[in-house]
């Protein structure tokens, strides 16, 4: 049995995320985990909030973990996988239920390396019922346009998604409701490398918001595209497409720019506004809103790596998980390597503590090359057995 590891939830960025992949490979590894403090750097006392009770529950149950210490607000976990069952749980379809507007896509965040790696042969399509568009999480927009694309560039299977209904942070009463397809790997996930980010071919702006700005929307974005054209697309022609959709809801704006690049490498920006304004504000609401997210996709574009702020944290669980020396360019600043975001560093701390898996400065590491189906602790059961049988033949033991 592995030894039970501790982490203490306000180590670093201090929030959700820190519990997700540490309960995420615990499920898949088999390791024993005790978080404390956690989301210990949040305002509002921290503990866990419904999107990661969900989580941990799903986890648990798959993983058949006993778990102590989970309900809403709970800052202390204890989480034991069950090492005893054989191999992980053969999964199909799977729905996950949230009452509240909980980010759908962090669940998704927490689950997905469970079940790429649990050895199932049939794809496992999941549904999650909650919030499509929630203020500081990834937006099904990104995770469709920017994370499942380059998931499949380092060798995931295509993950499908289909989106039923929108559903909103704050405010709305209605449920988003999304179902990924996920087709498991059958063998470890081979060493991965996003090095050469090459030029940016084609953005694409995709508009979330009330239809009677559609209009406004446009002519602010192509007016943009215009001005910031050598920015961007360097010395090639600009290249661009805009998609818009209703969001139904006066105080609901949503834009995601994304840019993707001859090497298929894709960067993305975005910015929800949910709140409200005064009457006669909404054109300088709108000019606002593609002003931030085209500076912040800029500088993405500028740093020259190639993975955004966002997906270099989300990609470090498979980096660690994947066969061999991967890397991910994170870009340069002032003449230097530009730092990973606080929860990137955070990320690579988890995946340290419980696997051993360190990072350099370049973004690069050793994955363990996990074996789906089989948790560590199962494997090093089977080592072990191993070396007792050769023990055994040795002194003429049957
Ligand atoms: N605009 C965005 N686009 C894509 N991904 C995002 C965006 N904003 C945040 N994320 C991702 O969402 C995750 C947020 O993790 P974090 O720990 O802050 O979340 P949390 O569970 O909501 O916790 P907390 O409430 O404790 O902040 C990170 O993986 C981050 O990369």
């Amino acid at each position: 049995m592995a030894k039970l590891i501790h982490l203490e939830g306000t180590t670093l960025e201090g929030g959700g995320q820190l519990l997700r992949i540490a309960v995420g490979l615990s499920s898949l590894t088999k390791i024993p985990i005790n978080i404390t403090n956690i989301r210990g750097k949040r305002s509002g006392g921290g503990g866990l909030k419904t999107q990661h009770l969900t989580s941990v529950q799903w986890l648990g149950q798959a993983s058949k973990a006993r778990l102590s210490g989970a309900g809403l607000k709970s800052k202390e976990i204890t989480f034991r996988p069950n090492t005893n069952s054989n191999g992980l749980q053969v999964l199909t379809d799977v729905h996950i239920k949230q009452s509240t507007p909980g980010s759908i896509n962090l669940v998704f965040q927490a689950i997905l390396p469970y079940i790429l790696f649990s050895g199932s042969e049939a794809p496992v399509r999941i549904k999650i019922t909650g919030g499509t568009n929630v203020s500081n999480s990834p937006s099904f927009d990104y995770i469709s346009q920017v994370l499942l694309p380059v998931l499949a560039k380092i060798g995931v299977p295509l993950i499908d998604s289909e989106l039923h209904t929108r559903g909103w942070s704050t405010g709305g009463t209605r449920l988003g409701s999304v179902t990924y397809t996920i087709t498991p790997l059958q063998a470890a996930l081979p060493a991965f490398q996003l090095i050469d980010r090459g030029e940016i071919q084609s953005v694409t702006a995709t508009v979330l918001a009330p239809r009677s700005c559609e209009r406004h929307f446009r002519e602010e974005l192509e007016v943009m595209f215009d001005k910031r054209a050598t920015h961007i697309f360097g010395s090639r022609e600009p290249e661009y497409d805009i998609t818009f959709e209703d969001s139904h809801n006066e105080k609901r704006y949503h834009l995601l720019l994304v840019a993707t690049t001859t090497t298929g490498v894709k960067l993305g920006r975005d910015w929800l506004y949910d709140h409200g304004f005064r009457a006669g504000k909404v054109d300088y609401i709108i000019s606002s809103i593609v002003k931030k997210v085209a500076s912040d996709l800029v500088a993405e574009i500028e740093h020259g790596g190639c993975a955004d702020e966002y997906l270099r944290d989300q990609l470090v669980v498979f980096q660690a998980l994947s066969k061999g020396r991967s890397q991910v360019n994170g870009g340069m600043k002032k003449a230097a390597l530009l730092e990973p975001s606080l929860h990137a560093k955070t990320a690579q701390w988890v995946v340290n503590e419980m696997l051993g898996v360190e990072f350099d400065e370049g973004g690069a590491c050793d994955g363990i090359g996990l074996v789906p189906g089989k948790g560590l602790a199962a494997e090093s059961d089977v080592a072990a057995d191993e070396e007792l049988a050769r023990d055994l033949e040795r002194l003429n033991i049957q």
